[in-house]
């Protein structure tokens, strides 16, 4: 029982990651986010990667920032001088089974679960999926339990399922139905085959270890008050929906690294997000990039724990040079067996198209312009980090999930291509030659649409919340800032008690079916920057909050014109100043056009803004009054059309739809007095 001086403190979450890269990477994300919303923050590492991210990045540095944030660092036991990674990451398991589990669970009794004078014992333990021992643990010591399955979900749905595989005889797979299509998991009949199926699966013996360990861990993942994907939606939304039959509680928050620029963005904070590597990065290759034209180089990469032979590495080399194309690629030095002078000579062989590296800022080479394309072993982080960039990929899966995420990548989303279990030259040339000249612009919209889906889980938020909320919500903390629950499944009224967070700056609860009154308490959050309530049932009484104020909403009456009044109007009769902005938009594309929404010619598809959407910048000239161009020289008409370019694109900044995408009044009129 917490003391009332505890109370006052925040919640105390202790986060206990499995020490591999791919693993720390998003729950460090995770522990940023908790941070940035002022929460306690204990973070178990061992030894061993708490120096190499002591050397080689500014984590603990960002870190130290936040006064309740701590690192925990715990020995894994094996040799200072053992490699851990590569094709040793197998002998890490029993390390942290044998040696951090125990060490951990002693601490946290000897230390009343990590308690401090400024610090409460842990409130939640934020356990790696991994870890089956977290839920005997947890329930042993009374503390609720949130697991953080870092894969993704379609993985973890995959092992719910492996007694019934092994049932049906699906697994052990047998050579020849590899490509036949897997019928004991709900959700992926259609398209998953035993070749995609999760690495793991891939053994003769049904008692493997590997195999056995993660079936029993995902019988675990079933105990924790809720569960935490790196995911969204739009990704992975009907597997998910299946999902929450066995699991009631998902919060998905990817994709996490997005969330946190976002986050730090919205607080106006300095910090940098975390990127928790373990190897050096080399950023020469920035400056390689900085030298190659638009969408001209293909990214290649197989994370931290990919092993590749010698001739495959050859292989790859042939491979890419053979298709013409710039390559950036990163061999991590322990990644080759059988390598000896290999790099050297690639590197020899290389200069002309190539750039290689051991280690690369991987998020800032994805956001490159001069990146196209993405050849990757489908970890779960690249993934998504692929999928916020927009760049179609190429996936060569080494194991785990990035088997079954290499075909969703291409028959689910159809973002790239698939060439698990080849490694040919004659292959991979195709495959890049595919994406980088033959189908590049059918993979680019759709990646560029999938970009635009992650970049809105993450604006929105995007948990599948059911049910009502509760009048219990006015207890949590006033320094909560958003209350982020669009698109759930919420039903009932908005309770009256949403007033007392007075903390929010954002309330989002649009596309719910929320029916009855908007509660006029709502009045009551003075901070509040953001309120989206379209797409319910919600009714009058009017409500007005300081209407000066950015982004406040109001239900009114008012009547518009059709053309000018903001898509959002239509559906609920929602106006707030975001509509203003709106109207300004299509006014300010009238008056450089000359033309109204109701002009004969805007017909089907075409409106006013699509019209300017499809013609600025490259041809704005043909959207100008020929009034204003009339009778001035070359120079001058070359300076309105840059003008009417730059007022063009604020003006669909303005006309944005959804509403939540659009600009804001005050930075319209900032962006307007630049002009
Ligand atoms: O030169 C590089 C190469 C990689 N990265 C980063 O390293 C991470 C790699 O993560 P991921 O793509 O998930 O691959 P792995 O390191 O292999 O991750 C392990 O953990 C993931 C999450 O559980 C699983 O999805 C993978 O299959 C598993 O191998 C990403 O954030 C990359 O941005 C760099 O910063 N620079
Ligand atoms: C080395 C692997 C053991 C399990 C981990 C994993 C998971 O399912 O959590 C997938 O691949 C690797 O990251 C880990």
């Amino acid at each position: 029982m917490s003391s009332k001086s505890e109370e006052k403190l925040p919640a105390h979450l202790v986060i206990f990651p499995f020490p591999a890269q791919g693993h720390m990477n998003s729950m460090l994300n995770l522990a940023h986010l908790l941070c940035l919303t002022e929460f306690h923050v204990t973070f178990i590492v061992s030894e061993f990667t708490h120096r190499l991210l002591l050397k080689n990045t500014s984590v603990p540095v960002t870190f130290a920032a936040y006064p309740g944030f701590q690192f925990r660092i715990i020995p894994d036991g094996l040799p200072d001088d053992h490699p851990r990674f590569g094709d040793k990451i197998a002998d890490i398991i029993p390390a942290v089974t044998n040696t951090m589990v125990p060490l951990f669970k002693k601490i946290m009794a000897d230390e009343d679960l990590l308690a401090s004078p400024n610090r409460r014992p842990a409130t939640c333990f934020i356990a790696d999926g991994f870890f089956s021992f977290a839920a005997d643990f947890a329930e042993e010591i009374c503390l609720p339990m949130v697991y953080f399955r870092t894969p993704s979900a379609a993985y973890l749905w995959a092992y719910f399922h492996v007694d019934d595989l092994i049932q049906a005889q699906e697994i052990p797979i047998k050579e020849k139905s590899m490509d036949e299509l897997v019928k004991g998991i709900p959700g992926m009949e259609g398209f998953l085959r035993s070749r995609d199926l999760p690495g793991f699966f891939r053994t003769d013996d049904v008692n493997d270890h590997l195999l056995q360990s993660l079936a029993a861990a995902t019988r675990q993942v079933v105990r924790a008050q809720a569960v935490i994907f790196n995911t969204f939606e739009d990704l992975e939304g009907p597997i998910l929906s299946i999902m929450l039959e066995k699991l009631p509680r998902i919060y998905n928050i990817g994709p996490i690294h997005e969330h946190q620029k976002s986050r730090l963005k919205e607080k106006k904070s300095e910090a940098s997000i975390v990127a928790g590597n373990f190897w050096e990065e080399d950023r020469s290759c920035i400056d390689w990039l900085n030298g190659q034209p638009p969408r001209s180089v293909i990214y290649v990469s197989f994370g931290s724990l990919t092993v590749v032979t010698r001739e495959q590495l050859i292989e790859f080399w042939h491979g890419l040079v053979n298709s013409s194309h710039r390559f950036l690629w990163v061999i991590r030095p322990d990644s080759i067996t059988g390598g000896g002078q290999i790099l050297t000579e690639l590197m020899e062989g290389t200069k002309e198209k190539g750039y290689l590296v051991k280690w690369a800022p991987q998020e800032e080479v994805l956001n490159h312009t001069a990146v196209g394309a993405f050849l990757t072993h489908s970890g779960w982080n690249s993934t998504l980090e692929s999928i916020v960039a927009g760049v179609p990929m190429i996936c060569w899966p080494y194991f785990g999930d990035q088997t079954i995420n290499s075909r969703f990548v291409s028959e689910v989303w159809k973002i790239g291509l698939d060439i698990k279990d080849t490694c040919d030259r004659l292959i991979i040339e195709k495959a890049v030659r595919e994406v980088m000249e033959v189908r590049k612009d059918e993979f680019l919209e759709r990646a560029d649409g999938m970009a635009k889906m992650a970049k809105k889980a993450v604006e929105r938020g995007d948990n599948p919340l059911y049910g009502v909320i509760p009048s219990s919500v006015g207890n949590l903390s006033s320094l909560l800032e958003r209350f982020s629950a669009g698109r759930c499944k919420l039903n009932g009224t908005i309770p009256d008690q949403i007033g007392d967070l007075i903390g929010l700056t954002v309330l989002a609860l649009d596309e719910n079916e929320l029916s009855g009154n908007i509660p006029l308490s709502i009045k009551h959050l003075h901070k509040l920057e953001r309120l989206y309530l379209v797409d319910n049932m919600l009714q009058g009484p009017i409500l007005k909050i300081e209407e000066e104020k950015e982004d406040s909403m109001v239900l009114t009456n008012t009547l518009g014109t059709l053309g000018y009044i903001a898509p959002e109007y239509g559906s609920e009769g929602v106006v707030s100043t975001r509509c203003d902005v709106y109207s300004y938009g299509v006014m300010l594309m009238e008056v450089f056009t000359r033309k109204k929404p109701s002009d004969n010619m805007f017909v089907g598809d075409l409106s006013l803004k699509t019209w300017i959407e499809r013609l600025v910048p490259e041809f704005t000239y043909q959207v100008i009054d020929a009034n204003l161009v009339m009778n001035v020289d070359e120079e001058q008409g070359d300076k309105i059309v840059d003008f009417t370019s730059s007022i063009s694109e604020l003006a669909l900044k303005c006309c944005a739809d959804p509403s939540y995408e659009r600009t804001t009044k005050k930075d319209a009129l900032a962006e307007l007095q630049k002009v």
